[in-house]
């Protein structure tokens, strides 16, 4: 099987390719970028006036499989994905059960090649059944190929324990993807401390309560040298550690997602829970300071943490709905239009965070990249296309976002997923 994309603007962080090109895949593999092919390919795809990228790899994202198959599935949340563009994902282990142990590993991996039209890397919680008390079966989950440990939806309060795990994860060969919060600090906050929470009537949650587990995090990162990936980050403090913690040195990288580098606390004109997500939209001065670490090259990763929930789950005061909000289909659109449009970042930059960058910080090698000899895992992205975010169209189960009817440039056309075509509106 031969496909030939013709005439898009590809756009390569590992060979730094940036200009028209004609890429061909045979057997789900790239065979050829070149300026002109002439082969005569089982399908053509026209991707003219199209940006041609390395397949999206989303280190952060939430499938509910198993167990919360009413917020979404392997197959929902796969095809929410590949609209999206994203080709990889790394699925949070806070299911039910929580993922702690090699066999649930290797289950979610073998059900998702059958369910799931994006590749799905199961994550393994820290602690058993995410209980905070004792440490899972990190080694047995390292070797049913869970790339990293999370304890995402809380932090590991047990400090001795934690470095435990980090050591664990370390001598296994996998990383540790930390979710920063003190929960005693939280207060039963449920958005940004500010003038705003008093206004809406609302607990507040301060940048502290991030902080400090940042701070702590790393330091143990530097003890034990377990590869440290922060999730979501959404402080200007968070940055200027990470910036601190590579000037030393330190295995140390760092996401951001599109809702943080966009919207602000103040955004929050009435009482919705669809603005509720951990941890919550910050000040104007945080939001600059995640853009300009973006713009730095601090802050390696844009990720979305796709966290949705069923609407009885999201459609009350914020003070009683539940915490997270979808991403996966608008991540694309959102960052090209506020960052790519406005010139924070180039596309380039855009490719290595949202594919480069992820693929090397989970240490595959074969994907992040337009090149020879790489998996065909490519998106066709049309920065012409202008219009408004409508819930309605997603696939997801979760309709949960504070950007319907936020209006966008850029849409993913097509994608493809080791050579085929999961997803395409191209040939329409
Ligand atoms: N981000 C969220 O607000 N919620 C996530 C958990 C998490 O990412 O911490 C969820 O699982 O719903
Ligand atoms: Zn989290
Ligand atoms: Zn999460």
């Amino acid at each position: 099987m031969t496909i030939l994309i013709q005439n898009g603007h590809v756009v390569d962080p590992l060979t730094r390719m940036d200009g028209c090109y004609d890429v061909l895949i045979r057997d789900g593999r790239i065979e050829k970028v070149a300026e002109h092919i002439d082969e005569d390919a089982d399908r053509m795809l026209d991707a003219k006036d199209c940006y041609v990228l390395p397949g999206l790899i989303d280190l952060h994202v939430h499938f509910r499989d198993p167990g919360l198959e009413y917020k979404e599935t392997l197959s929902t949340g796969g095809r929410a994905a590949v609209k999206g563009g994203v080709t990889t994902v790394c699925a949070m282990p806070n299911t039910n059960p929580v993922i702690d142990d090699g066999e649930k590993v290797a289950s979610v991996h073998e059900r998702a090649k059958g369910e799931a039209l994006t590749h799905v890397i199961q994550l393994g919680a820290v602690t058993k059944g995410q209980k905070g008390e004792e440490l899972a079966d990190i080694c047995g989950m390292a070797k049913a190929g869970c790339h990293a440990v999370s304890e995402d939806g809380k932090s590991v309060m047990n400090t001795s324990l934690y470095r435990q795990g980090m050591k664990a994860a370390k001598e296994c060969g996998i990383s540790v993807f930390a979710h920063c919060e003190d929960q005693t600090l939280v207060e039963n906050g449920v958005m940004n401390a500010d003038e705003n929470a008093k206004r809406l009537g609302l607990r507040g949650i301060t940048n502290s309560v991030e902080d400090v587990i940042t701070a702590r995090d790393i330091l143990l990162s530097k003890e034990t040298g377990v590869k440290l990936h922060l999730c979501h980050c959404s402080t200007a403090d968070s940055v200027k550690m990470v910036r601190l913690a590579k000037e030393e040195g330190l295995s140390v990288t760092a996401e951001v997602c599109p809702h943080h580098f966009i919207l602000t606390s103040d955004d929050i004109k009435e009482d919705n829970g669809n603005y509720k997500m951990n941890p919550p939209l910050r000040s104007k001065a945080d939001v600059e300071a995640l853009r300009q670490g973006l713009k730095d090259g601090v802050m390696d990763v844009i990720a979305t943490d796709h966290a949705p929930h069923a609407r009885e789950e999201k459609d009350k005061s914020m003070a009683e709905a539940a915490f997270g909000i979808v991403g996966l289909e608008t991540s694309a659109a959102l960052t090209f239009t506020s960052l790519v449009k406005t010139g924070v970042l180039s596309m380039m930059d855009m490719a290595e965070k949202m594919s480069a960058n992820p693929a090397k910080i989970l240490g595959l090698s074969d994907r992040g990249s337009v090149s020879q000899g790489k998996a065909a895992d490519i998106v066709i992205f049309d920065p012409t296309r202008t219009y408004k975010i409508d819930k309605n169209t997603f696939v997801s189960k979760g309709k949960n976002t504070p950007f319907d009817g936020f209006e966008v440039t850029g849409e993913v056309v097509c994608t493809l997923v080791d050579g085929k075509v999961v997803y395409d509106t191209l040939s329409d």
